[in-house]
């Protein structure tokens, strides 16, 4: 008889997996490999609480960040991004904007969350910078993760949620407003690889309720996408695809080309002239 389950946290070489019958076990790869992300589903052999991986079933999203030379697994079969950013410090569009093409890519819904909303003088400035991402129809949820998280519960209905965000948006905080016990699990996988440290460096999954569950990942610091062509970096810009195939140039890369039908959408006022900045620099660098 196969028992199947998913892959919970990454201990170097062996993995947590919850039990799709209920239950935990620490699972084995089978070769020297360990092609597993937190998220995947596996098939293992039998065991009392100790089982080797025998197969990787089918996944159905997979994200993940790659420059030239490596490529570095985030999650699998999530089914939401959800973006932390905060009132302060700042952050990074351009790392927003990486992100949300990879969501694109994978078809993840997406959902910001802007986290110290209790920080008033910063709020203004921090929804002006958010306004552009609310008027492409990504959610934004304002909170305070110190008081209360709950604003963000009824978004998570229902999906795999994947919690990013850049090292002080506040994302610890979050995650232990929304599953108790959560800091306690983080420290476990810190000692067992890498003598406890405070930030998450490692992803961790973490069931809410019986159709609620979320993947806490290290901070967001950079996110290559050298793994995707120049069309998945274009479609990845949601408000893009409308203009997609219409410039002069069939080959255009929306630079100096005359007739570009995104910089005339630009000059329009239908795409944001920060967005297509952030667009040039990724398609210049991926
Ligand atoms: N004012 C305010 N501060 C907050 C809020 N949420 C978190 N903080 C503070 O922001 C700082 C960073 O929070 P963390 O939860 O550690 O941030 P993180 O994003 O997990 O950062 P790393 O652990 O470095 O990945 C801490 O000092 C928190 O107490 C909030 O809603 N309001
Ligand atoms: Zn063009």
């Amino acid at each position: 008889m196969k028992v199947v389950g998913t892959i919970v946290a990454a201990f170097g070489r062996h993995y947590e997996i919850e039990l799709d019958r209920g239950g935990r076990l620490t699972g084995f790869p089978r070769g020297k490999k360990s092609p597993y992300a937190c998220g995947d589903r596996v098939e293992l052999a039998p065991g009392d609480d100790q089982a080797q991986i025998m197969a990787h079933l089918p996944r159905s999203s997979l994200l993940y960040r790659s420059d030239e030379y490596r490529q570095k697994l985030i999650a699998a079969n999530a089914t939401q991004l959800v973006l932390v950013v905060a009132t302060e410090p700042a952050f990074s569009e351009e790392l927003l904007d990486r992100a949300l093409v990879a969501a694109e890519h994978d078809e993840l819904s997406v959902v910001f969350v802007l986290n110290k909303c209790d920080l008033k003088d910063r709020l203004p400035a921090a929804r002006a910078v958010l306004a552009p991402y609310a008027a492409l129809g990504y959610p934004v949820v304002e909170l305070c993760a110190l008081d209360d998280a709950s604003a963000l519960r009824p978004h998570l209905a229902g999906h795999l949620s994947i919690l990013m965000g850049q090292s002080g948006m506040g994302k610890s905080t979050l995650i232990n407003a929304l599953v108790p016990g959560a800091a306690a699990a983080t420290r476990e996988i810190s000692e067992a690889l890498d003598s406890g440290k405070h930030t998450t460096t490692h992803a961790r999954l973490y069931r809410l309720d019986t159709d609620s569950r979320l993947i806490d990942s290290p901070g967001l610091q950079e996110f290559g996408l050298a793994h995707l062509g120049q069309h998945e970096i274009e479609t990845g810009f949601r408000e893009f695809r409308p203009y997609l195939g219409l410039c002069r140039f069939r080959d255009c890369h929306h630079q100096a080309e005359p007739d570009c039908a995104l910089k005339n959408a630009v000059t329009a006022g239908a795409i944001a002239t920060r967005r297509m900045g952030s667009f040039l620099r990724i398609s210049q660098h991926r």
